[in-house]
């Protein structure tokens, strides 16, 4: 065994690496969340450990516990995996091998801890929202080595065990230790044909298989069929809701050049011009990404600014908005296009802390083509009233179609959010088209699939108003991507009220699950 545990070896269902890929599949069951936690945290923490917490650290290898803070700090405080992680991996000081480890285990046990959770509940003696949350923690992320990484069982029970006694302390060890020789008694796929066969519904099933919740399988299942799709599709969709995203990169237009890196070993991209996929490793190492002339930008996001800059406007006098621009992915694009055309960007965000980071990323585009504003877009429209030639309005959503980059995020959200943040996405739209003037053109995006928060946002503002147009976005974004990336298979459009929408798939894009309809402005 390597000196931080993280032993090679297999086991006789097939090899397992250490340095794994989550190659899991499983199910799910939704973990009751941070209410029990919190109330039971610290009276059962508290009793755990005598060990002074200089001893304690010595016990735990570094990757597997920055995983566990991390998984802690997504669970109890309601962190983001995907920045506490990193700054966990930087604060810990981590070497390159121990934060592709720790990286690994930490968002593979975020997104599958569902599916753990189902497998743990078979294996603990009380239901799961009894035991002391962190020590659930140290169990899913116990669990995931065994299920779903090329960890040896032996590797996986000591670092758990060792972690939980460091941590937490000798109790909650024994419990840990006695849980996970329950868990390592079967592989994933006996586990998973395990659950299943003691679950009826087809849905539920898929759940546990695929580590997403139910309500979720539906409504992507759904918007597979509203968007002309077969809804057998589904399964692929959730597979490559598990993979982690391919890494691409935007040059700006007219300012950055993908040379360097693509003769670093990225390929170009495939969807949209000017687009990278990086080869992996530190894209900060990536010739002009310091700089953020080239930055990662999905390829989904990429084609939404460019269809916006390039959707016929009459008369076009160069007043462009992007009235939700934080953290500005989609602003430093457009500006960029801004400025080729001879046009100037407002990129509008309500959070004074998310405006910054709008400035941040447009710092590297001539000054003359873009300016920010803090305001509710609400209020923008109030006062630039049939102002502006092209806006983008890319409304805050449940963020389904990113599930791919936010490992906690499928359990975190619930149905309500989608019903939550209708009101705000109606406003928002109707907001972009009152501050468009007549002939100009307003892009609603999300990078939800969702139908509540796509088609039926949509047909709910064109009911209210008689001034507005859909286009033919599809056609749109066929003339702003690469020649023949959106044809036959890869077709993104799909008729609505008039025009067409585009609905862009990870399963079939590669990208997020954007969605994008266009509108024109009548006089
Ligand atoms: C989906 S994000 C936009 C992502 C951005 N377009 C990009 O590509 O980086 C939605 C943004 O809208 C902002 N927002 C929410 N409500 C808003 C409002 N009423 N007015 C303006 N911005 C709002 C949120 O703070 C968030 O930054």
């Amino acid at each position: 065994m390597s000196p931080d545990g993280h032993e090679r070896g297999s086991r006789p269902s097939g090899g397992r690496d250490d340095r794994a890929r989550s190659d899991g599949s499983h199910h799910n069951r939704r973990r009751n969340a941070r209410g029990h936690e919190r109330n039971r945290r610290s009276q059962q923490e508290r009793t755990f450990s005598a060990q002074a917490p200089g001893q304690r650290r010595r016990r735990s290898d570094p990757a597997r516990l920055t995983a566990f803070q991390a998984l802690r700090a997504v669970n109890s405080e309601d962190a983001y995996g995907n920045l506490v992680l990193p700054r966990l991996v930087r604060e810990n000081r981590l070497d390159k091998r121990d934060a592709a480890f720790a990286t690994e285990l930490a968002y593979g046990t975020m997104r599958w801890s569902g599916t753990w959770d189902a497998v743990l509940a078979t294996c603990v003696d009380r239901p799961l929202d009894e035991l002391d949350p962190a020590v659930l923690d140290a169990l899913r992320l116990g669990t995931h080595q065994l299920l779903a990484m090329r960890v040896p069982d032996h590797a996986a029970l000591d670092a758990t065990v060792g972690l939980v006694r460091g941590e937490i302390g000798q109790g909650p060890a024994g419990l840990v230790n006695a849980v996970l020789r329950k868990v390592a008694r079967a592989t994933q796929e006996q586990w998973l044909d395990e659950l299943a066969a003691e679950q009826p519904d087809e849905l539920r099933r898929m759940g546990l298989r695929h580590a997403h919740p139910v309500w979720e399988i539906r409504a992507m299942r759904r918007a597979l069929r509203a968007n002309g799709r077969d809804a057998s599709e589904i399964e692929a969709l959730l597979e490559a809701d598990n993979e982690p995203p391919r890494v691409h990169l935007v040059a700006l237009p007219g300012i950055g050049s993908l040379e360097a890196a693509l003769e670093d070993g990225a390929t170009p991209g495939d969807l949209v011009p000017d687009s990278a996929v990086s080869p992996g490793g530190d894209v900060h190492r990536i010739p002009g990404t310091r700089e953020g002339v080239v930055r990662v930008q999905d390829a989904g996001s990429q084609l939404v600014a460019r269809v916006l800059a390039q959707a016929p406007v009459a008369e076009d006098r160069g007043a462009w908005a992007d009235f939700c621009a934080g953290p500005g992915g989609k602003a430093a694009l457009l500006a960029a296009l801004a400025h080729e055309q001879g046009a100037q960007l407002l990129a509008n965000e309500v959070s004074e802390h998310r405006s910054e980071l709008v400035r941040h990323a447009l710092a590297p585009v001539p000054e003359e083509a873009w300016r920010v504003s803090t305001a509710d877009a609400r209020d923008l429209a109030r006062t630039e009233t049939a102002r502006f030639d092209r806006v983008l309005v890319d409304v805050p959503c449940t963020g389904l179609g990113a599930l791919r980059r936010r490992p906690e995020a499928r359990w975190r959200r619930t149905p309500s959010d989608v019903g939550n943040l209708a009101p705000v996405q109606r406003e928002l739209l109707d907001a972009a088209l009152d501050a468009t003037r007549a002939g100009g053109v307003v892009l609603y995006a999300t990078c939800s699939p969702h139908t509540a928060e796509t088609h039926d946002i949509l047909h709910d503002v064109l009911d209210a108003r008689k001034d507005v147009e859909v286009l033919d976005t599809a056609d749109l974004a066929r003339q702003a991507a690469l020649p023949g990336a959106l044809e036959g298979e890869r077709a993104a459009g799909h008729e609505v009220a008039g025009g067409t929408s585009v609905q862009l798939w990870p399963h079939v894009h590669g990208t997020d699950a954007m969605f994008m309809v266009a509108l024109r402005k009548l006089g």
